[in-house]
């Protein structure tokens, strides 16, 4: 953990280090991942299964075996509790009231020259989700990948999944059951982000993939996109909890560790005016990891990347956390609206006391799969956007190709382009 202090000397290279951490989570598996993804390639299915038994210590029978079956989810499905289950469509139907707020409407622009212009949405045909399921399962990831493509209208939605040691996690699939998932699929890493993308003899390529992992799959998704469409990169989690010396020292402390808890790759930053919060934090960090189960996780995040910053005034907190563009970003100050309206680089914002981030993890209604590694400077969390494209539409009658054409035949004869200018000129008999 660093404790760094805006009025040191040294203050900037201990800022530029926690930078550092931030865009170095990929770089260096990028040619673990490559391998990988020219094995999935060549091999296909004969990859994956070799692949499946040496990260995920489980060996497939065959490639069927790499599929879950109706069966199983069906299975699973009816194991959860009812409490849980009750839980699982609580969470669902916020998630989805959100998602379809979200939905654009489609335009028609009337044109005075006599064309008439609009734009239409329409949802891509296979979408590929992500799963994360290396160091814990994820059923409320399925819900915040699927239900987005659903809502936009994906027919196609092949769900990939790690199961480490064969183990497949029955609310996992009960969220599949309940998004709407057409397809799941027991592979994960950077041979699960391949098979999407390139297709196997068994599993079909799609045509955008979404959804967090580590480090393997983040970098994985990098270097299919192109081939395929992918949302943001989201990998190892973060937070920036803004706190002033009003707030409880142990609820700070748990909001660091909640996302500490996810990884070691994960980065938990508190920024305060406080001088005693800032001292008092720590102790209350090391305090709640020994009641955590995964103590070792979170304790080794905190150690490696956590930090505690202190701050002149909120100005310069304000403009910290432009710098970090953090994932998320909660804010426990004594009006944290206006806080938050001074600042423009975060994945998602948690406004008050009473508005820990693991309320959005779970049942607020946005998206959980959000922009890491200081890419919420340019990205967005997942959302129905990333599953629908635009197409553009120009109508035209004849009085608009008059009123029109001129000037395009002018453009395309002063850009050398003869074709194009008789394509028009011919129909208005410009010659
Ligand atoms: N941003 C979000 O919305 C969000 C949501 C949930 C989880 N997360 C993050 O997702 C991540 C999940 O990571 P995870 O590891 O638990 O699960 P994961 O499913 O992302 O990764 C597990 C896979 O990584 C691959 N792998 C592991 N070690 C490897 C190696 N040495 N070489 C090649 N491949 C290897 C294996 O194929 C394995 O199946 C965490 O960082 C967590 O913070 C983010
Ligand atoms: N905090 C994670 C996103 O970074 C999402 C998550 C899933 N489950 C719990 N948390
Ligand atoms: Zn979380």
């Amino acid at each position: 953990m660093r404790r760094l202090d805006t009025r040191d000397p040294g203050f900037e290279a201990g800022f530029a280090a926690l930078l550092d951490m931030a865009r170095d989570t990929t770089a260096r598996v990028d040619g673990a991942v490559a391998e990988i993804i020219a094995r999935v390639r060549a091999e296909g299915d004969a990859a994956l299964l070799d692949l499946t038994a040496r990260f995920d210590r489980w060996q497939p029978r065959d490639a069927a075996a790499l599929r879950v079956t109706a069966g199983e989810i069906d299975a699973a499905t009816a194991s959860i509790p009812a409490a849980l289950m009750a839980a699982l469509d609580t969470a669902a139907a916020r998630i989805e009231t959100f998602h379809r707020a979200q939905m654009p409407a489609d335009i028609t622009v009337p044109d005075p020259a006599g064309l008439t212009l609009g734009m239409r949405w329409g949802a891509v045909d296979a979408a590929g989700l992500y799963v994360p399921g290396g160091k814990a399962a994820y059923p409320s990831s399925v819900l915040m990948n699927a239900i987005p493509a659903r809502v936009a209208g994906v027919p196609r939605v092949a769900m990939v999944v790690p199961t480490p040691d064969g183990e497949l996690n029955p609310l996992v699939l009960a969220a599949a059951r309940r998004a709407g998932v057409t397809e799941v699929w027991r592979i994960g890493g950077a041979q699960a982000v391949a098979a999407l993308a390139w297709g196997t003899a068994s599993l079909a390529p799609v045509d955008k993939i979404t959804g967090p992992g580590n480090a393997y799959v983040a970098e994985a998704k990098r270097q299919v996109f192109g081939r395929v469409g992918i949302d943001s990169i989201a990998g190892p989690s973060e937070v920036v909890v803004l706190a002033d010396g009003a707030q409880d020292p142990a609820r700070v402390a748990m909001d660091l560790l909640a996302q500490a808890e996810h990884d070691e790759a994960a980065q938990s930053i508190l920024l305060t005016d406080s001088p005693a919060l800032a001292d008092a934090v720590p102790a209350a960090v090391e305090a709640a990891l020994a009641t955590l189960p995964r103590a070792a996780i979170a304790g080794e995040s905190w150690r490696r990347h956590g930090a505690v910053i202190l701050v002149r005034d909120w100005d310069e907190g304000a403009a910290l956390t432009d710098r970090l563009a953090p994932e998320h970003l909660q804010i426990m100050t004594a009006d944290p609206a206006a806080l938050f309206a001074r600042i423009r680089h975060a994945g998602a914002a948690f406004l008050g006391p009473w508005c820990p981030e693991a309320l959005g993890d779970y049942v607020a209604g946005p998206n959980h799969v959000l922009p890491t590694g200081r890419t919420a400077r340019f990205a967005s969390g997942l959302s129905v956007f990333d599953f629908l494209k635009r197409t553009t539409w120009i109508a035209a009658e004849e009085a608009g190709l008059r009123a029109t054409g001129p000037a395009a035949v002018a453009l395309a004869r002063a850009e050398g382009l003869e074709a194009h200018a008789r394509s028009i000129a011919e129909r208005i008999g410009m010659g």
